[in-house]
């Protein structure tokens, strides 16, 4: 396979009917890392989560290329390539760290380190056996951002991922991204602060028009569709 290559045409993004951005055109190789800006209600969570599969675009095609997915085939799809890691942490409260992790590894399949080495890897040595819950906010950060390396996916598709981390942290992490990206994967990042990467592209998401914000009232009517999204 000759590398990652991420197409996105005339990709139309929305929450239940309502149109929120697009349409789209974007073209992401192996080794890019693009960020994703704008102020509040832009629409870039809306953007990640429909990269990620979670939501149906209103129209448009999102293609993928060059690379495997973890049954061996070639890539049919973004979803089967990528990690999302959204607002939330995705961790069980009550469930060690490490059987969390071990979940995600299961869950995630293909190659991957160990809970040991990724716990490592975003400075939380020794940390498996405890609850998620008696870890501070940033340290539940950095164990959900473990999940990247805990199985190997070519795609990180991330939502503002260096919140509630400290500055060591987040240079931490960005080291993570830079070797993501060295080793020929993709990162696309939703954020309001630099994450550190070197010469980014970026795509920036324009206000939402105030008819358009007129038009919230028709989504939100989604109440099942708005509920069911709340657990990732
Ligand atoms: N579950 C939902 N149901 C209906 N509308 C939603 C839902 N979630 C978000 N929206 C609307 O979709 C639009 C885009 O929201 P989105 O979360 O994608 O913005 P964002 O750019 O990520 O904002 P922020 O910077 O605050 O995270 C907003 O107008 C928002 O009100």
């Amino acid at each position: 396979m000759s590398g990652l290559a991420i197409t996105i045409s005339g990709l139309t993004i929305g929450r239940g009917s309502t149109t929120v951005a697009g349409p789209l055109e974007l073209a992401l190789g192996g080794g890019e890392a693009l960020i994703v800006t704008g102020p509040n209600g832009a629409g870039k969570s809306t953007l990640l989560r429909t990269l990620a599969g979670l939501l149906r675009p209103l129209a448009g095609r999102i293609t993928v290329a060059g690379v495997m997915a973890p049954d061996g085939e070639p890539a049919r799809s973004l979803p089967e390539i990528a990690h999302y890691v959204g607002h939330r942490n995705a961790m069980k409260p009550s469930v060690s760290v490490g059987d969390n992790l071990r979940f995600w590894a299961r869950f995630l399949g293909g190659p991957g380190l160990s809970v040991d080495d990724s716990l490592e890897a975003v400075g939380l040595p020794g940390l498996a056996h405890l609850p998620f819950a008696y870890l501070s906010a940033g340290q539940q950060r950095r164990a959900s951002l473990a999940r990247l390396l805990i199985a190997h996916r070519p795609v990180w598709i991330l939502d503002e991922p260096t919140a509630a981390l400290d500055t060591a942290s987040q240079a931490r992490f960005a080291g993570l991204m830079a070797d993501h990206l060295a080793s020929g994967g993709s990162v696309i990042a939703a954020t309001h602060q630099p994450l550190g990467l070197v010469a980014p592209r970026e795509l920036a998401m324009a206000p939402a028009p105030a008819e358009q914000a007129a038009k919230q009232g028709g989504a939100i009517a989604d109440a099942d569709l708005a509920a069911a999204e709340g657990w990732l």
